[in-house]
């Protein structure tokens, strides 16, 4: 068996006196790929946002690597290090060019030697063809350009788990594809620990090791891609999945 990497026993998240989330269970292997599907509303941010300490949950607890994560922020901000994350939303520094996005959490927070890091960072961006775009600044970027910047400064901080919270979804059809492929290949070539909330079933049909449907920020099924696409146990599943068109 492959190490452990997260591990959430029944987490329960309130906003206000309203439970987001109940019960949530999962465990996540060292180079799996799991998959959050569900209807909108049903809690996938939410759950995605409590695994990197974006939000704080009501009660239950999530391990990583063995290790009960308390809440402290100290303890966040360290393990943030070892989680990457990117959004819907680029997030990148308008202010500062492309390098510069990727290079400032290597150098200034893990400390690590600018030049090396430049050196990785300017791999990465030629692995994700966007080299040229070296000392370019957001703004003259297309919508899936930052997208893979986006996905090469959370890299470059050498993540043992990535987190994609809907990265393709706010971009224009054309330009989906070239960033589903660079998730797609760290998956299978870099055997990058993933979570995935993504509304693309073909791509999570290809990908998902693992698939978490939720809905009303319940778990309704957990259970393998391979067995999800094919043979959904619910009839909530069986609709989602006809109401994406699949
Ligand atoms: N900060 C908040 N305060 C109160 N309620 C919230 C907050 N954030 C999310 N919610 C509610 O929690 C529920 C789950 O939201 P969440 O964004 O996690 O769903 P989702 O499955 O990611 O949806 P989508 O696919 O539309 O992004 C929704 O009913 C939402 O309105």
């Amino acid at each position: 068996m492959t190490e452990e990497i997260l591990r959430v026993e029944n987490l329960n998240k309130y906003y206000g006196d309203w439970q987001a989330l109940h019960d949530i269970n999962l465990t996540l292997h060292k180079g799996e790929v799991l998959t959050l599907l569900g209807p909108s509303g049903s809690g996938k941010s939410t759950l995605i946002r409590c695994l990197n300490g974006l939000e704080t949950f009501s009660s239950g607890a999530i391990y990583f690597k063995g290790k009960k994560i308390n809440g402290s922020s100290k303890t966040w901000q360290a393990l943030r290090q070892k989680i990457g994350m990117v959004f819907q939303s680029y997030d990148l520094f308008p202010n500062l060019t492309v390098i510069e996005n990727i290079m400032l959490a290597p150098v200034k927070v893990q400390k690590r030697s600018e030049k090396k890091v430049r050196a990785e960072a300017i791999s990465l961006l030629k692995r994700v063809e966007l080299d040229e775009y070296v000392d370019t600044y957001p703004r003259e970027l297309s919508g899936g350009q930052k997208q893979r910047i986006a996905i090469v400064r959370a890299l470059a901080l050498h993540p043992e788990i990535m987190l994609f919270d809907e990265v393709t979804a706010s971009l224009d059809p054309e330009m989906v594809r070239g960033v589903l492929q660079i998730m797609a290949d760290l998956a299978k070539k870099d055997h990058m620990t993933m979570i995935i909330v993504t509304h693309e079933m073909n791509f999570a049909r290809q990908i998902a090791d693992q698939v978490l449907f939720l809905e009303d920020g319940k778990i309704l099924e957990n259970t393998s891609g391979k067995e999800f696409f094919a043979h959904p146990q619910t009839d909530r599943a069986r609709d989602f999945l006809t109401s994406m068109d699949f």
